[in-house]
């Protein structure tokens, strides 16, 4: 054999390592719904957006059930920036008045998840967007910030206290991935402004999901940020809650969000590196996973 052969039987023979890698999880999570949270900070990319969009037909086709919930900060900040509106947060959430509220649901609404629905629609009719205020799908309470350990009043910002999943699992059944922006009316019908770590982490409670992903701009959690060495690849529930207090802002909601998905019945929380391709794919479908792991207390399974 000349090298070369040599070196293209070694190309497929890692190839098909590879799918064949994937075969338990395919098994695993058939018929499974998966909710992933999709950052701002890690959409601001082109190639980035496609590959997400890429991966969540890739799950649905594969037998999955994605559910998409994103965010949207930077590109709301961006938008507010162009308006010349101020725009401030306190303890990790958006100050959001009545006007500042009309940007974020324009933004979300009609700019970040119209993105994402026709980013997801280059490859068929599987998308669908739809927001907090459709078929009352979150109603949200209004919340404080803590700052040094005080409740600060950021305005219209929302805790969601009630999910209905039912026209999500309408999509579902009929073989669509919803793309969900995260405003929501609390029991007045006002509209609130829900950071949708929060927001994700509630709704993979209320169906029931087999994984909560986040995404994020980071590798995942590091217990002494911003020290690289402290990043950590499995924790359970018990050691989050310890560790919450001494986080800093931007990781707060999100890993509140997968302490709540863990306590609340979701088998396994992921915070994961959304600046690397096909992230999403890596973590559901290799036996090693990527980024950081949350489990509930005494779990000891792998993946
Ligand atoms: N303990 C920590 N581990 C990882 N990242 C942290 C930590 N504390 C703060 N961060 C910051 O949180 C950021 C992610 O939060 P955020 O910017 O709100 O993300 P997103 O837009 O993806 O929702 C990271 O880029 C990092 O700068
Ligand atoms: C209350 C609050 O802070 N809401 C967020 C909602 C968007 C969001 O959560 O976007 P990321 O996931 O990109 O951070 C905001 O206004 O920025």
């Amino acid at each position: 054999m000349t090298p070369g052969t040599t070196d293209r039987l070694a190309t497929a023979a890692e190839k098909a390592g590879v799918l064949v890698e994937a075969l338990p999880w395919l098994q695993r999570f058939h018929g499974a719904t998966i909710v992933i949270k999709y950052g701002g900070n890690a959409m601001v990319d082109d190639e980035l957006k496609k590959a997400f969009a890429t991966d969540m037909v890739f799950l649905r086709l594969a037998g999955l059930h994605p559910v998409v919930v994103h965010g949207g900060g930077p590109q709301i900040t961006s938008m507010l920036d162009r308006l010349g509106m101020e725009g401030e947060f306190r303890g990790g959430l958006r100050v959001t008045s009545p006007e500042v509220m009309d940007v974020v649901r324009m933004v979300l609404v009609g700019q970040v998840g119209r993105e994402l629905v026709g980013l997801i629609n280059q490859h068929g009719p599987y998308a669908v967007g739809m927001s907090g205020e459709d078929a009352r799908l979150f109603t949200a309470e209004r919340r404080t910030a803590t700052v040094d350990g005080e409740a600060v009043d950021v305005g219209l910002v929302g805790d969601v206290v009630s999910v209905n999943p039912d026209a999500v699992l309408d999509l579902i059944r009929a073989g669509r991935i919803p793309v969900v922006s995260t405003v929501a009316p609390d029991a007045d019908g006002v509209v609130h402004n829900v950071n949708a770590d929060t927001a994700a982490g509630a709704l993979a409670v209320a169906l029931g999901a087999e994984k909560l992903v986040v995404l994020t701009d980071v590798e995942g959690l590091y217990t002494n940020w911003p020290d690289r060495s402290s990043l950590v690849s499995r924790l359970d529930a018990g050691q989050l809650a310890e560790l919450l207090p001494t986080l800093a802002s931007g990781m707060v909601p999100k890993m509140e969000a997968c302490l709540r998905a863990v306590r609340g019945g979701v088998p396994r929380a992921h915070v994961i590196d959304g600046r690397l391709a096909h992230s999403v794919l890596l973590e559901v479908f290799t036996s090693a996973g990527i980024g950081t792991m949350v489990v509930p207390e005494q779990n000891t399974e792998e993946n």
